[in-house]
């Protein structure tokens, strides 16, 4: 070995020993922060019984020290993951959270990797070193440093890195190479500039993120959602953040990633998932999906909640004090236009409509007994006999019945002449047909945003349920005066002279304390609550959303303070969007930011070639994004007759998955081929499940339908019958490209027929 080599290895030597130095303080403090917070979190457990208003400040603090301790125990892994040394001699180390040294001044230990001043760590570069002498990226494993990546920045700037400008390539590049375990990991250690600037970016307003695929979109869309909280705390712990996902599937995947970086107050959800107490898990055809989503439903459930409020066609009769008593269609009509003009919603212009009816009645019977004879104390003596009455109440609730927003949509979908009539201007018949379905029929995720929408048109009569919290807050009251009593006939006996209770502390203020107040975080209550409005919320897969489901989501953020992230060209809903500003006109005008990704870190150069045939064939001038890595693997294409697809796919899918030891292999397919041959598969592959489920995507081998594998990656991608996938629907070369995106390291192709042309380009 030459000197200079052994020279360099004791070098390296002797600053991994210096970094596991300062490591194993970084943990010390770690562990004394844990065993703090756990006592604590003991103690305040350990202190029951007390004064309600004891027990409720409890909760608080239990929930503050639990919340502290998983916060503490999610950075364990890669707490430390960074270091820069600045031209002024100043040394700071980056990591997940921040610690300091409340020996010295608090001074930083640790800063996190939100602080402003971790910020040059993935700015910096070296035609612009803001001040960066060193930036350092540290390899541990658990607690152990086993390795370090430095770039010194004040060379020539042409010495350093690739023409990507990527920060710490080596590091980079091992992890993109390590084989993916079916969740996705975080990526704070290595973010790179352009997705810093996005994730730092303002709170305010809405900000579009466009990339293509693999450009890490997903994972700057969570780190977002974690610097923002750490940034706006005050604001965001309040109302909390919402992050929408295209299917659980999906946001199991991404479950992981808040977490991992000490977040855990985010609510994740799919659009489907928004309407409490409503599982929509049940599947329908895309079209009909398309349908349900469109902007016209809007007018189509308005004209459904207005078909709603009848009046008779001549008159209805009913028997009150054993005498006919009309319901007349001239009055039902005035009592209608008069509830209608008031453009309340239908459950609390019920209201209206009912006290027209019952003064129009009242004066019938009147008329009936002598008006002349009567004074206002028996007309209102009538009144209110009338609305005891259960007859004449039946009658008016057909006319104008309270309505659920659950039973509407059904009773709507299931029969054809309530959906003709609804839908009478906007639908052709056989769009109205594709509408249609049995009563009684489970929810499918299109169906939420028409939910929420007639929640919004019906309103919620709550008169009752007011009457309800006053007659428990007055009950409250009184036992809190009763309390206030007792403890001063105590303090009576105990001595005359000394204040009051009742002096320091009045009833109504007891009273208020006595009332749990909730100790639910910001997310957790918003997923109980359907009118809940968010503090930010961010979208993932963007352009997959209806234009029904941003009505929902707009209705959530009615601040707009909003970042969506997407692909146009990976568009695969018939609903979904080609162009942002179609969609985010209605909402801002063009009051809304974009930023771009560009490059590509997920699918090596070698199958981006491959998809970039396929993105030229479309009508798109989006650029692919550029590959950061080649793997020295080609994309390799096999036919295979449809009729032993089950005997010989077996056999494909074993070699490929021995090129990616450990690592997880997807079989994407068209849906129809996938329930047919699916199970059969994967019965002859023992390693090998139909992704039904969310934690599927952790076996080694799944086999998926290119939708469901939307924003996920795999080590190896085989995607069987492409020219299925491209005939399918109007967005098949959309599909395709996503499917072909899908892969980190291997792709390989088996197809039945021929090719699709921007295929076939390839593998010629
Ligand atoms: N700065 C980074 N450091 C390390 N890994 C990164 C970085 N940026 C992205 N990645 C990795 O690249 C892969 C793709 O990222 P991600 O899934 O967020 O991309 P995407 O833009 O959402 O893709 P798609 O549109 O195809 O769903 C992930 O494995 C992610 O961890």
């Amino acid at each position: 070995m030459s000197d200079a080599r052994v020279d360099r290895e004791t070098v390296r030597a002797e600053e991994i020993a210096a970094e596991q130095r300062y490591l194993n303080v970084l943990y010390g403090k770690l562990d004394d922060l844990r065993a703090e917070t756990t006592q604590r979190l003991k103690a305040t457990l350990r202190d029951s019984g007390g004064p309600p208003q004891a027990r409720t400040e409890r909760d608080i603090s239990t929930r503050m020290y639990t919340d502290k301790l998983t916060q503490l125990s999610a950075v364990e892994h890669g707490l430390c993951f960074g270091r820069l040394d600045l031209d002024s001699g100043e040394t700071f180390r980056v990591g997940r959270l921040g610690l300091f040294d409340e020996d010295n001044e608090y001074e930083p230990l640790l800063l996190d990797w939100r602080a402003p001043a971790a910020r040059p760590f993935y700015l910096a570069t070296a035609a612009a070193r803001d001040g960066v002498r060193r930036r350092r990226h540290l390899k541990t494993s658990w607690r152990k440093v086993l390795d370090y990546e430095d770039e010194i920045l004040d060379l020539d700037a042409a010495e350093q890195g690739s023409d990507l400008g990527l920060a710490g390539e080596a590091t980079l590049l091992a992890r993109l190479d390590a084989r993916r375990t079916g969740q996705m990991q975080d990526i704070v250690s290595t973010i790179q500039a352009e997705q810093d600037r996005i994730i730092r970016a303002g709170m305010n307003g809405v900000l579009v993120v466009q990339g293509g695929p693999g450009t890490g979109k997903t994972a700057v869309a969570l780190h977002r959602a974690a610097y923002l909280l750490y940034t706006f705390r005050e604001q965001l712990s309040k109302r909390g953040v919402l992050v929408v996902g295209p299917n659980p599937t999906f946001l199991h995947y991404i479950g992981q990633v808040l977490p991992s970086l000490g977040e855990t107050g985010v609510l994740l959800s799919t659009v489907g998932g928004l309407y409490p107490g409503i599982t929509a898990t049940a599947t329908e055809s895309a079209r009909t999906a398309e349908i349900k989503g469109r902007a016209d439903m809007t007018g189509v459930l308005t004209a459904a909640v207005r078909d709603r409020q009848q009046v008779p066609r001549d008159h209805v009769e009913v028997t009150f004090d054993r005498e006919p008593l009309f319901l007349k269609r001239k009055d039902a009509t005035a009592a209608r236009t008069r509830a209608r003009r008031t453009r309340r919603p239908h459950n609390l212009a019920r209201r209206v409509f009912q006290d027209e009816m019952y003064r129009s009645l009242t004066l019938q019977v009147g008329e009936r007994l002598g008006l002349e004879l009567l004074d206002r104390r028996d007309l209102d003596e009538i009144n209110a006999e009338l609305r005891g009455d259960p007859a004449v109440a039946g009658a008016l609730d057909e006319l104008w019945p309270e309505m659920t927003p659950h039973r509407l949509l059904d009773e709507l979908l299931s029969s054809p002449e309530r959906l003709a009539t609804a839908t009478a201007k906007v639908l052709a018949d056989d769009e109205r047909d594709a509408l249609l379905r049995p009563a009684g029929a489970p929810w499918t995720p299109a169906d939420v945003p028409l939910l929420d929408e007639l929640a919004e048109l019906l309103g919620e009569d709550d008169a009752a349920a007011r009457a309800e919290q006053e007659r428990q807050e007055r009950e409250e009251l009184a036992y809190a005066q009763g309390v206030l009593h007792i403890m001063e006939q105590d303090e009576e006996i105990a001595d005359e002279e000394r204040l009051r209770v009742s002096d320091v502390l009045d009833a109504e203020l007891l009273a208020e304390r006595f009332r749990t107040r909730s100790d639910l975080s910001a997310a957790e209550r918003a997923a109980e609550d359907r009118t809940w409005t968010f503090g930010h919320v961010i979208v993932d897969e963007a352009q997959e959303l209806s234009e029904m489901a941003w009505r929902v989501l707009m209705r959530r953020c009615p601040s707009r303070s909003m970042t969506l992230v997407g692909d146009v060209a990976q568009t695969s809903a018939l609903g979904g969007t080609s162009s942002w500003d179609a969609v985010l006109s209605p909402y801002v005008q063009d009051r809304w930011k974009l930023a771009e990704l560009t490059v590509n870190y997920r699918t090596p150069a070698e199958i981006m070639d491959v998809a970039a045939e396929v993105l030229s064939d479309m009508d798109t001038d989006l650029e692919p994004p550029r590959s950061v890595r080649t793997t020295g693997n080609p994309p390799w294409s096999q036919q295979i007759a449809t009729e032993d697809l089950v005997s010989e796919l077996p056999q494909v899918v074993s070699e490929e998955l021995a090129e990616v030891e450990d690592g997880r292999l997807a079989v994407l397919m068209p849906p129809e081929l996938l329930t047919e041959i699916g199970p059969r598969l994967a019965e002859s592959l023992p390693e090998a499940v139909v992704g039904t489920r969310p934690d599927d995507l952790e076996s080694p081998v799944v086999l998926l339908t290119v939708d469901e594998a939307k924003g996920l990656e795999f080590d190896a991608v085989l995607l069987v019958r492409p020219e299925a996938v491209t005939e399918e629907s109007d967005r098949g070369l959309n599909d395709l490209y996503v499917a072909l995106t899908r892969a980190t390291q291997r792709l390989g192709i088996v197809h039945c027929d021929d090719l699709p042309p921007s295929l076939a380009r390839s593998f010629e």
